[in-house]
């Protein structure tokens, strides 16, 4: 599988906007220098995204958001829309991270409606999927995340599918330090493409671009991406300091 590979970074609830625009300029100058055919998306804090459309102008990084409402208008207090979030110029919107799963409840119904709603503004969605530590301990893994994808990815129809990046993220390796092993995380990416080939054939499985994310560093990275069914990587913490995220899309070729 040549495709070129995606490293998104999800800069969480993390920097001002000041910081933040320092920190992207950093990020710009490291990829100017790299020559490389890696996509990169960066999803800041929707307060960002408005400065750093502007910043991004000229370059091949794309404008990511976190979240979206699965609400299309109207008394939502508090939420964000798909229509704007593609008025801000976003082109990927990262969709049930584990964080929102735990903290605010979001199941994957509610992603299956927030898939929806970006896909209809032809915002790419990064679908996360991934198992508790107690479910890989009680050997249930495959389990969750079939039933992940399938109560999502069952219900688009066929040309909607390559526009879906699906990241795995075992909730066990999540800022935790601990990454899964670039064999277990090889063998879940299998496995998944496997659930998406069972109803949609293995050419379109192939198409759909599969992320690994839980401690991903610049250590760890080339390792990761060499595995034949890991097509990038979601990136947190390290994604906050330029060096290391500048690496890291370096080690994916
Ligand atoms: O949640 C993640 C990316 O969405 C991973 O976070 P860390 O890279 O900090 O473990």
């Amino acid at each position: 599988m040549n495709k070129p590979k995606l490293v998104a970074g999800n800069w969480k609830m993390n920097t001002t906007l000041s910081e933040g625009i320092a920190l992207l300029e950093s990020i710009i100058k490291g990829v100017k220098l790299l020559k490389t055919n890696t996509k990169i998306a960066i999803a800041p804090p929707f307060t960002h995204l408005s400065e750093f459309r502007k910043a991004l102008k000229n370059t091949d990084v794309c404008l990511a958001a976190q979240n979206v409402s699965d609400k299309l208008q109207g008394a939502f207090t508090g939420e964000i829309s798909a229509l704007m979030l593609k008025d801000l110029g976003v082109k990927k919107a990262i969709v049930a991270h584990s964080e929102r799963r735990q903290y605010f409840g979001e199941t994957n119904e509610s992603a299956l409606f927030k898939i929806k709603t970006l896909l209809k503004q032809d915002i790419h969605p990064i679908y996360c999927v991934g198992e508790l530590l107690e479910d890989r301990e009680r050997e249930r893994h495959f389990e969750v995340v079939e039933e992940q994808i399938t109560t999502v990815l069952y219900q688009l129809t066929e040309e909607k599918l390559p526009k879906l990046t699906i990241a795995y993220e075992p909730v066990w390796a999540i800022g935790t330090g601990k990454t899964a092993t670039p064999e277990q995380a090889n063998e879940m990416h299998e496995f998944i493409r496997a659930v998406i080939a069972k109803r949609f054939g293995e050419d379109l499985a192939g198409q759909v671009m599969i992320l690994y994310g839980g401690s991903v560093n610049s250590g760890n990275a080339s390792a990761l991406m060499a595995q034949p069914q890991i097509d990038g990587a979601l990136v947190g913490g390290a994604s906050l300091k330029a060096e290391e995220f500048i690496a890291i899309i370096k080690a994916a070729g």
